[in-house]
């Protein structure tokens, strides 16, 4: 049997649309996102949205046409699914013990040279098959899923040769062929220094082996890496090998999306606007003046609060970044030093520690954290056109998904028009 439509979802308390007709939100105009009261939404046989209303409206226009599905959203509250700007979600190997060692003390960088941290994960991702890998990465993107998490940028980075980098894009490349999750992935071969090798020598590996291999690999279509990722940190790649090889990158093709200014100062801002970088992340330390040019360049600060909140460091200025028109995105940073699967809880520290407010984090949870990954056209918000990626809440007032820490009540969560998650508790 066809269909008129896919899917209708009718008579929300709530469609919270975002934004409409802006690629991304700056400064003031991050507080003042557009809500309809009372609305229903309509969606075409592609999973696109089709047609946005008041519900009395669409009941009369809609009148007698066919649909696959009808969600009855009365008391609920309708919003974009999220957006997760920055993860690490391809890894082997349980680091809770290290969790124990940052309790009693211990800063990420003494785990790291305690042969912990970035290294430890990197040795049990290169003994880890790519079946293995793909296999725990699959129910991690259903978690995130059920959190209301539809699109996620998602790194390499646990390889740190060429080999395991390029296993790490393959496992990415083939989950989003398959999972609801949609996946942007990011090439992180300059995650840290590989044992026994000095920054000088592993910045050359990136550049005159892992790169070609990855380019090879991408134009033969087994992998699909969007962004190219350093981590810029003292005693890790610093100023000058980092600008190598974020330029070897561009030179791809890639768009720079990197690690900067989370335990050191390093200039991260000034570099992003001298190569034109889309996003930077963490920025923990970032400077005035970089903060200025990310605002000038544009440049994306992908803020991590569960970071600093599980290191107990210093949060980024996020007020002073909006205050200065920085383009200011989410990310849970996923990984095995913060386990964080969920936007939601993202979004709460974002307002409890960076001092952001709910429509800022929820501005930022979306439609600029989809266009920190060039994906603002197509998702991040309620618009014609746009793939039709939903939470659903139970509850008439959207701030719930934030207010509601740990378990927010997500009913639904639908991906593209088709239902991918339901709660029968809510
Ligand atoms: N800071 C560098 N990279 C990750 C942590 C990676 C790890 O500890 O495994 C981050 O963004 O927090
Ligand atoms: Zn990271």
């Amino acid at each position: 049997m066809t269909f008129d439509y896919k899917l209708k979802l009718e008579n929300a308390s709530q469609l919270v649309i975002v934004s409409k007709n802006k690629p991304f939100l700056v400064g003031k105009e991050m507080s003042d996102i557009e809500i309809l009261e009372n609305g229903t939404i309509i969606i075409n046989n592609d999973g696109i949205i089709h047609d946005i209303g008041s519900s009395k409206e669409m009941e009369e226009k809609y009148n007698g046409k066919t649909f696959e599905n009808i969600i009855d959203c009365n008391g609920r509250a309708v919003l974009p699914g999220f957006v997760d700007g920055h993860t690490h979600p391809v890894f082997s190997g349980d680091r809770v013990h290290e969790f124990a060692m940052k309790l009693a003390g211990a800063t990420y960088l003494e785990v790291q040279k305690a042969g912990g941290g970035i290294t430890f994960t990197v040795n049990h991702t290169r003994n880890s098959t790519e079946q293995e890998l793909y296999d725990l990465l699959i129910p991690r993107l259903d978690r995130m899923l059920k959190s209301g998490t539809t699109l996620i940028e998602a790194k390499s980075g646990y390889g740190l040769e060429t080999e395991t980098e390029m296993k790490m894009l393959k496992v990415l490349h083939n989950a989003a062929k398959k999972h609801p999750v949609e996946i942007v992935s990011t090439y992180l071969g300059g995650h840290s220094i590989p044992k026994g090798s000095t920054a000088h020598e592993a910045t050359q590996d990136i550049i005159n082996k892992q790169l070609p291999e990855l380019k090879r690999l991408k134009d033969a279509g087994e992998i699909s890496p969007s962004n190219i990722d350093v981590f810029l940190e003292k005693g890790f790649f610093e100023y000058e090998d980092t600008k190598k090889i974020l330029e070897a990158g561009k030179q791809l093709g890639l768009e720079l999306n990197f690690h900067g200014d989370e335990l050191s100062y390093m200039k991260s801002g000034e570099l992003a606007g001298e190569l034109g970088a889309r996003a930077i992340s963490h920025l923990e330390k970032v400077s005035e003046e970089g903060m200025k040019t990310m605002a000038a360049t544009p440049t994306f600060a992908v803020l991590l609060p569960t970071t600093a909140y599980i290191l107990r460091l210093e949060c980024p200025p996020a007020r002073r970044m909006i205050e200065l028109g920085v383009p200011v995105a989410l990310g849970s940073d996923f990984n095995p030093n913060a386990h964080c699967l969920s936007m939601p809880f993202v979004m709460n520290l974002a307002c409890v520690l960076m001092k952001m407010n709910m429509n800022e984090a929820l501005v930022a949870a979306t439609i600029n954290a989809a266009a920190s990954i060039n994906k603002s056209s197509t998702h991040g918000s309620l618009e014609v056109g746009k793939f039709a990626d939903f939470v659903i809440l139970n509850s008439s007032k959207w701030e719930h998904i934030i207010y509601e820490l740990v378990d927010p009540p997500i009913s639904h969560v639908v991906k593209k028009g088709s239902l991918v998650f339901s709660n029968k508790d809510c």
